[in-house]
């Protein structure tokens, strides 16, 4: 019945991926696969290793063992500035956003870094002007295209995150990894962020770590659920939630309303 031919490919692949911290087995052998243009979350109760995972397609941690290939290449000893370079950008985290700059300098910093354009006085103001036009587009496209001069540190909760989510979408990445989009956020906070990712998605694809199940049902493609660094089950949301080793996993938690 399956057409191969018509396969979505996968831009995201780990092989037998294992993180082992002084014997103790953080991340067992897991063997993912992200499709292609799809939001993929990984979820999972406390402890089961999503942070470490994550942390390993991010290169912030070594893997034991194993593969990571992303867009066809073994990235698996890269470094993440080289991955970012190749579109596999980390959004990251509120205090790397510098507070004391405006929204827009925020932005017009992490497009500089993508064209490799230093700020220098010497710099023909036509560049600089190219730089503000697009800064102020990337705004837009999140929401903050009115609060440009606010400084990040003013900004409230959610558009902190959604300055964040425009730094990372400058970089014009091709798979972003979202670590806990919206953690600690009001609930109009959440549905402002899961808005904005539904948007940025487009043409990209994304792979996040995210507790609100609410988020990852709304939101997410496929999901993985980790449990004790291994993968637990797959699927869409109504698939893994209804899975009984899913249900007994998180029974306990309070992730599990
Ligand atoms: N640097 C480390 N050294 C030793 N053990 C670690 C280290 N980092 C994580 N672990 C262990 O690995 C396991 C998985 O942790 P991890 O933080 O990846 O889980 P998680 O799913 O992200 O949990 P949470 O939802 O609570 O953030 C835990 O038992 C943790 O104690």
């Amino acid at each position: 019945m399956t057409d191969h031919a018509r396969e979505p490919a996968a831009i995201l692949k780990t092989h037998g991926l294992t993180k082992d911290f002084k014997g103790f087995t953080a991340i067992k052998d897991i063997n993912l696969s992200v499709q292609t243009g799809s939001i993929h979350a990984l979820i999972g109760p406390n402890g089961a290793g999503k942070t470490t995972f994550f942390n390993l397609l991010t290169k912030f941690l070594t893997p034991t063992s194993g593969k990571i290939i992303y867009d066809g290449r073994d990235i698996t000893h890269a470094k993440p500035a080289g991955i970012a370079q190749h579109g596999l950008v980390r959004s990251f985290q509120i205090s790397a956003v510098f507070p004391h700059l405006t929204s827009r300098e925020n932005v017009r910093i992490a497009l500089q870094r993508k064209l490799h354009v230093s700020y220098h006085f010497w710099r023909p103001l036509q560049i600089l002007d190219q730089l503000n036009e697009k800064a102020q587009a990337t705004l837009e496209q999140v929401g903050l295209g009115k609060f440009g001069d606010v400084k990040a540190v003013e900004l409230p909760y959610g558009q902190k995150r959604a300055l964040e989510i425009a730094t990372t979408i400058a970089l014009e990445p091709k798979l972003m990894l979202l670590d806990e989009p919206t953690q600690g956020m009001s609930a109009e906070d959440v549905s402002t962020v899961t808005d904005l990712i539904k948007r940025v998605v487009e043409g990209r694809t994304i792979v996040m770590v995210e507790h609100n199940l609410n988020v990852v049902s709304t939101l997410a493609d496929q999901i993985t659920v980790l449990n004790r660094g291994e993968i637990l089950a797959e699927g869409n949301y109504d698939e893994v939630s209804k899975n009984p080793e899913v249900m007994e996993a998180y029974m306990g938690t309070t992730d599990a309303a």
